[in-house]
């Protein structure tokens, strides 16, 4: 048996495109247009290209981008005072500080003072606990991409054995929290678990955000299970150049699998698609408009 690759980047290119059309409605009916504005903080090579591949998806959408860089030597005052200039800009619906932030800048300090209505990461607390508890929230873009490629692949998730390696913030626990609310039986596994193996063997859906190359073997794998591999991990190939290879081991998996997600090509383009849908839904909301249907 070999599994169905899942194209998240095809599927990610249909999401923006009705994201596309959303911004068009709203310009013509309402003279309004939806803004994200992204923080970066430091040199970091892997973050500059998404943050680059951001601003291009925003402009190609036709949304107001704004990206404002700093140095990472700057001050937990200073990205403080970024963000709630952000929160005052009438102009600005979405706003995404990139993370990790330099160990001079608490991070939940900076989350906790972005306006929850414009925290198109979700990363805010009262955004976590909204979702938690089944109130109208906004949701972490990595793990609601994640839950569309399975809904659009495997249809109705309820009673299906999830299992979720990683328990970040960021990734893990907000996916285990979005496939409970698809009536999932979910287990959250970690560096501390036992037995790692056999309990993702018992998995219908495996999602693997551990950050470690390849760490997910084949032989882990339940025969038709449907892997999600949420990992980007560069590595030195044979040539000396780096590639992109995700916490899967690709190929063994591929062939237990029913459908996998490849790294490049999988979570990573749906994560990009989401923030923009999020920040067309963030916009509305502060405005009092209805999401365009297009
Ligand atoms: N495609 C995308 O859009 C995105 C991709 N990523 C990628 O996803 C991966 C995970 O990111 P993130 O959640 O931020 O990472 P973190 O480092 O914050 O979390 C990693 C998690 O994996 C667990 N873990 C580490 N080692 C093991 C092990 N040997 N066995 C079992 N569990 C282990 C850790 O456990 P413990 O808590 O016990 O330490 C932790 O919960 C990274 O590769 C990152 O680059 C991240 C965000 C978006
Ligand atoms: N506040 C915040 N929110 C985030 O969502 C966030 C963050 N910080 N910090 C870093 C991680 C990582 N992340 C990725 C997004 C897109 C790709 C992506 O588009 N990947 C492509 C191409 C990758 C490439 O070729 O470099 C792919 O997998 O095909 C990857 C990783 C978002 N993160």
């Amino acid at each position: 048996m070999t599994a169905e690759i899942i194209d998240g980047k095809a599927f990610a290119e249909t999401v923006k495109a009705r994201v596309g059309r959303q911004v068009e409605a709203l310009k013509k009916n309402h003279d309004f247009t939806p803004g994200l504005a992204v923080v970066l903080v430091g040199e970091d090579p892997a973050s500059q290209v998404y943050v680059r591949n951001k601003n291009k998806s925003t402009v190609a959408a036709g949304m107001k981008s704004e990206e404002i860089r700093l140095a990472d030597t700057v001050s937990e005052e200073e990205v403080l005072a970024v963000v709630h200039r952000l929160n005052d800009d009438p102009t600005i619906h979405g706003i995404l500080v990139q993370l990790p932030l330099p160990k001079q800048v608490d991070e939940m300090a900076v989350l906790d003072a972005i306006n929850p209505e414009k925290d198109v990461d979700g990363f805010h607390v009262i955004n976590t606990g909204r979702q938690a508890v089944g109130l109208p929230a906004m949701v972490p873009c990595t793990p609601l991409g994640c839950i569309m490629m399975l809904k659009d692949r495997l249809g109705d998730l309820s009673g299906l054995n999830a299992v979720v390696v990683g328990r970040s913030n960021i990734v893990g626990k907000p996916m285990a929290s979005l496939l409970l609310a698809e009536n999932c039986t979910v287990t959250i596994a970690h560096s501390r678990t036992k037995d790692l193996p056999a309990v993702v063997r018992g998995a219908d859906i495996v999602v693997a955000a551990v950050g470690r190359p390849e760490m997910v073997r084949g032989d882990w794998i339940k025969p038709g299970a449907t892997v999600i591999d949420v990992g980007i991990n560069r590595i030195e190939g044979e040539n000396g150049k780096t590639r992109l290879v995700g916490d899967v081991a690709f190929d063994e998996a591929k062939a237990v699998a029913g459908a996998i997600t490849p790294v490049p090509g999988g979570v990573g383009p749906m994560t990009i698609a989401c923030l923009l849908a999020n920040t067309v839904t963030a916009a509305c909301r502060q405005a009092g408009l209805e999401e365009p249907q297009v």
